[in-house]
């Protein structure tokens, strides 16, 4: 026990030593921050621009050394040759540069995470520590090599428990606070193989629920900035979720990881300018995902550009010009071959009819007419209304949102466009011209604006202009961070982004999420078995490398446009290329819950992936009948408010969730109305809040201590997705109220 103690205390002051050394840094970066401000507004543009620059920059070193905080070093590792390594969120090294401090991402980190007593990697031992703020409070070591460890002169009485389970099993038993935490500190090995995976091409990850494929996306996200930090730091990392919901439940992950740099978006943000907020059946948003509606959108798009059925006479100046259809068909024709975007090919498109006119006219006149004249006369047939408005019938100039709008609003434009589709179909499609956008418009306004393209003369001209003062931007960049010395913190590509002499600087991040166009140099997508195949091909666009961190279950798949099969779904899209590798066991679900989920998957004929779980939890699957249908949301409402008053522990975590079909939810909510609860519907859910009612949609990928499920047979019957999904949210216990049947595989068979 002395010798235990003696080891914590050892512990403890190499922990105090890690502490005082982050405590200097931020005072360091603190008082460069604030004698970078204390400098004031005056000086050149080029003087303040490089202060606001300098001052973002030491911003962000003082927000990301608060972000580490907690559990700063979680990690020992003793080496055969005797070397010590300590692990943890970030590296430190003292002030004459020698490691204090390794960073779980740094090649030297990785053993901690894969060393095993089979395949020791050079490790004699890996100690876990245990901390509570900056305390010690307890160790746990895994002796990987006893004969190495002799040899590096460790007296085994030191030795502190050898399962090396205890620090996992306590991470997973903790209750939940509404927030995901990181695993940083007990990545397991399979994890940490997908996490440390290489960035080049398609990486899909398939697991069941609760494996940890989210908590692995991202901190694969956060390794790839630290592994590969010049080239990602410039295009940035786009990091794609089911909702606004499950995006703020994990938005804290990343920070604490010391990455903030990360654009996280729904589908429905990814076109920006559009807030798609509207909803729809999912029968209607299932047509519009549909890999054909490409052709339809190209289609709509080449019916704008038309040769009239008879000529139009105008006159200009007393002489008669003739918008010929045949000339039309050849201009159309000579535009179409440029192979250019609508609006940007009707710019020659206009160019050459107006060029056929201004000939008729010159031929009228009988002599001959000099350049600046000839230019004169087309100037003036340009700006000629009867000219514009047949030019205009021939080669609109449209908009994204126009051409939508009007196929979804004129049932003869959606006719033309969409022979493929059924009356039925196309009658889904039909809606008002009010009507907001939905998130399945949003891959269908990208497929838009893709092929119309924007009149971008302007935007060309200004875009070299920007790359030109760009170029300066770093080189100088470059100049005053060899000048400073602070060429650790930021390279001279992202100073030079904070450079900008006018309007806030902005980051990567925020130019990226700003920008239709702006593609990422690595893409991870969540839930990725809900996108369509129009919304894979707007996400594609934004990553022409195809460098993704795809993953998802696709047993859990809820959208009708959904897949439940990665290759049905990837391989047109990626050509085969994408690599495909699994998780297997569940960290979030108790034993006896995760069985009874997958035995109910498997009867309703879902692609289960095959999974074992972490732990199991002493009567965690609770069935309790109702007799009246009636009484079901009442008794529902009463199970999870007693539930919920019983489960908070002192700090307040400890979270419960009604799950339910969207109109049983309804019926719960007002119960515990009554009861004096009150539960705010739809996207307002309060992550926080001690107790939440939802459907299985909106819970996907998030978590509870306790869920209630209400009624299963119903549940199943909206989808066996959504079935799968709510059985498998609590962490500690699944309490099923139902009245009707339950569905097959809910009871184990004897
Ligand atoms: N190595 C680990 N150490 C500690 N906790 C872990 C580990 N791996 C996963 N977890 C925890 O398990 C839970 C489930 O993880 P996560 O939400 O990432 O799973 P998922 O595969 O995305 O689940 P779903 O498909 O249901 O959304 C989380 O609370 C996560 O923190």
């Amino acid at each position: 026990m002395a010798a235990i103690d003696n080891e914590l205390s050892d512990e403890q002051r190499v922990v105090d030593g890690l502490y005082a050394r982050l405590d200097e840094l931020r005072a360091q970066s603190r008082r460069r921050l604030a004698s970078v401000r204390r400098a004031g507004p005056s000086g050149s543009p080029q003087n303040r621009s490089e202060r606001d620059a300098f001052a973002t920059l030491y911003e962000d070193r003082v927000a990301q050394l608060e972000a580490v905080e907690d559990r700063l070093a979680f990690g020992r590792l003793d080496l055969r040759d005797g070397e010590r390594r300590y692990i943890g969120r970030i590296g430190l090294t003292d002030p004459d540069q020698t490691p204090m401090l390794t960073d779980w991402r740094a090649p030297a980190a990785q053993a901690f995470y894969r060393a095993t007593a089979a395949h020791p990697d050079g490790v004699a031992r890996r100690r876990h520590l245990v901390t509570a703020g900056r305390r010690v409070t307890g160790l746990e070591d895994d002796v990987l090599d006893l004969d190495g460890l002799a040899s590096a002169g460790v007296d085994p009485a030191t030795l502190a428990g050898v399962s090396g389970e205890g620090a996992l099993l306590a991470a997973l038993g903790a209750a939940r606070t509404g927030r995901m935490g990181d695993i940083v500190a007990t990545i397991q090995a399979e994890q940490d193989a997908v996490i440390r995976s290489e960035l080049v091409g398609a990486l899909v990850v398939q697991g069941g629920p609760g494996t940890g494929k989210t908590a692995v996306a991202l901190h694969r996200a956060a390794y790839l900035l630290y592994a590969h930090r010049r080239l990602l730091e410039r295009s940035g990392v786009l990091l794609v979720g089911p909702s606004r919901t499950f995006l703020r439940y994990i938005d804290q992950v990343l920070p604490s990881l010391g990455e903030t740099g990360v654009v996280t978006a729904t589908l429905a943000d990814l076109y920006p300018g559009v807030e798609a907020r509207g909803s729809e059946p999912d029968e209607v948003a299932e047509v519009k995902g549909r890999a054909v509606m490409a052709h339809v959108v190209a289609r709509a798009v080449r019916q704008r550009q038309r040769v009239p059925a008879q000529a139009t006479r105008v006159r200009v100046d007393g002489r008669t010009v003739v918008v010929r259809p045949q000339d039309v068909a050849s201009a159309i024709g000579r535009a179409r071959r440029l192979h250019r975007p609508h609006n940007q090919a009707r710019v020659s498109f206009v160019r050459d009819m107006l060029g056929r006119l201004a000939e008729q006219y010159v031929q009228q006149l009988g002599w001959d007419v000099a350049p600046e004249d000839r230019a004169e006369i087309v100037e003036d047939l340009r700006t000629t209304r009867e000219i514009r408005v047949a030019l205009n019938l021939a080669w609109m100039p449209l908009t994204p949102q126009g051409l939508l709008r009007d196929l979804w609003t004129k049932p003869h434009r959606l006719e033309a466009a969409a022979p493929e589709l059924t009356a039925r179909e196309r009658a889904l499609l039909a809606r008002p011209a009010d009507a907001p956008w939905t998130p399945a418009d949003v891959p269908l306004l990208d497929e838009a604006a893709e092929l119309l393209g924007e009149d971008d003369q302007a935007a060309r001209a200004q875009a070299r202009a920007d790359a030109e003062r760009r170029a300066a931007d770093v080189e100088y960049a470059r100049q005053v961070l060899q000048s400073t010395g602070a060429g650790d913190l930021v390279s001279a590509e992202t100073l030079a982004g904070r450079f900008a002499s006018s309007g806030p600087s902005l980051t990567t991040a925020e130019r990226a999420a700003a920008d239709r166009t702006w593609t990422y140099g690595h893409v991870v997508v969540d839930e990725a078995q809900e996108l369509s195949a129009m919304a894979w091909r707007a996400l594609l666009r934004r990553v022409p490398t195809r460098s993704l961190t795809i993953v998802g279950d696709v047993a859990q798949t809820s959208a009708a446009g959904g897949t439940h099969d990665w290759a049905a779904m990837l391989d047109p899209l990626l050509r085969g290329s994408w690599r495909l590798t699994e998780l297997t066991v569940n960290y979030r679900t108790p034993a006896v819950v995760a069985r009874a989920a997958q035995r109910v998957a498997v009867a309703a004929g879902l692609p289960v992936s095959p999974q074992t779980s972490a732990r199991d939890v002493p009567d965690a699957l609770v069935l309790a009948h109702v007799a009246d249908d009636a009484a079901l949301a009442g008794a529902a409402a009463a199970r999870a408010d007693d539930l919920a008053g019983r489960i908070q522990d002192a700090a307040g975590a400890g979270r419960v969730a009604v799950l339910a079909t969207a109109d049983r939810a309804a019926q719960v909510r007002a119960a515990l109305a009554a009861r004096g609860r009150s539960v705010p519907a739809g996207d307002a859910v309060d992550l926080h809040a001690p107790l939440v009612v939802l459907t299985p949609t909106q819970a996907k990928g998030l978590e509870f201590d306790v869920v209630v499920l209400v009624e299963p047979a119903e549940v199943l019957a909206v989808s066996p997705g959504d079935l799968y999904v709510a059985m498998t949210r609590p962490t500690h216990a699944l309490h099923v109220l139902h009245a009707r049947d339950l569905p097959d595989g809910f009871t184990a068979p004897d």
